[in-house]
């Protein structure tokens, strides 16, 4: 189930795991999109690009890719969740063989709304530069990489609840009953491991982010992207998100 491991291993420690090699891939992929600057025209709502596509160029892109990778079967995988969910056609290949840890109820839920509003109109003015290259295509595929990457570690918060829950059904069940987000969210909180969090993907994003050549020399004051960003995004936006995820999934587990 977890990205990188075998899919036997079900533990706050193997899941830790996974969410901490996801962080490469988002500061990767942020890279990626700093490549290329703004590029508004991609996101305006009322430049209709696409003869018979009423919506931005990157609503037609995004919607176009996940309706090719849902027939591929990306949203069996319960780690995936699609940012346009309707009127997506079905898989068309032999489902795999996920295994099916998290409660029923967790398949409903799906915070891409916030997680794209977040993205488009917090994050990118943040880490791109002004202007309009033209590269509307290569843009919007950079942007979708990203908006997967955050979607799949916020949601991953389905997995961390259900482990948090069976370490410890006896602390979670009354507040569950109870339908009390707030000592839930006090519950699941671990402020030690945010606080490692924030300092460990800042430190990526200084690792990852120098230009490196072949003398010794690096350029340790220009980043790819302000590390400070990747801070800021992982404090205020990513694990806030992924904890509601924790309690949106909670509030169902005992349905
Ligand atoms: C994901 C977890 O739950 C919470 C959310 C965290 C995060 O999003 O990084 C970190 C610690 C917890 O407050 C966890 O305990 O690992």
């Amino acid at each position: 189930m977890a990205e990188g491991s075998s899919g036997s291993e079900f533990t706050l420690d193997s899941i830790r795991k996974s969410l901490i090699r996801q962080e490469d891939t988002i500061v990767f992929c942020l890279m990626e999109r700093a490549r290329f600057p703004m590029n508004s025209a991609l996101y305006n709502q009322s430049l209709d690009l696409v003869p018979g596509f009423s919506g931005p160029l990157v609503d037609f892109i995004v919607q176009e890719t996940e309706a090719v990778q849902a027939k591929a079967g990306r949203y069996v995988n319960p780690e995936e969740n699609p940012f346009f969910p309707d009127n997506l056609p079905p898989s068309l290949v032999p489902n795999s063989n996920y295994s099916q840890v998290l409660h029923p109820g967790g398949a409903s839920i799906n915070i891409n709304k916030a997680i794209w509003d977040m993205y488009l109109n917090q994050l990118l003015p943040l880490f791109v530069v002004a202007g309009d290259d033209g590269n509307y295509a290569s843009t919007a595929a950079s942007d979708l990489s990203c908006l997967q990457a955050l979607s799949r570690r916020i949601h991953y918060g389905k997995f961390v609840a259900e482990i948090k829950f069976r370490d410890a059904p006896h602390d979670y069940e009354p507040p569950i009953r109870a339908k009390d987000a707030d000592e839930l969210m006090k519950l699941l909180t671990d402020e030690r491991v945010e606080k490692m969090v924030k300092k460990r993907v800042e430190k990526k994003a200084i690792v990852f982010g120098q230009d490196v050549s072949g003398s010794n020399n690096t350029d340790s004051k220009h980043y790819k992207v302000d590390p400070s960003v990747v801070a800021r995004l992982y404090d205020e936006w990513v694990i806030p998100l992924t904890k509601r995820v924790e309690v949106e999934y909670l509030i169902r587990r005992l349905n």
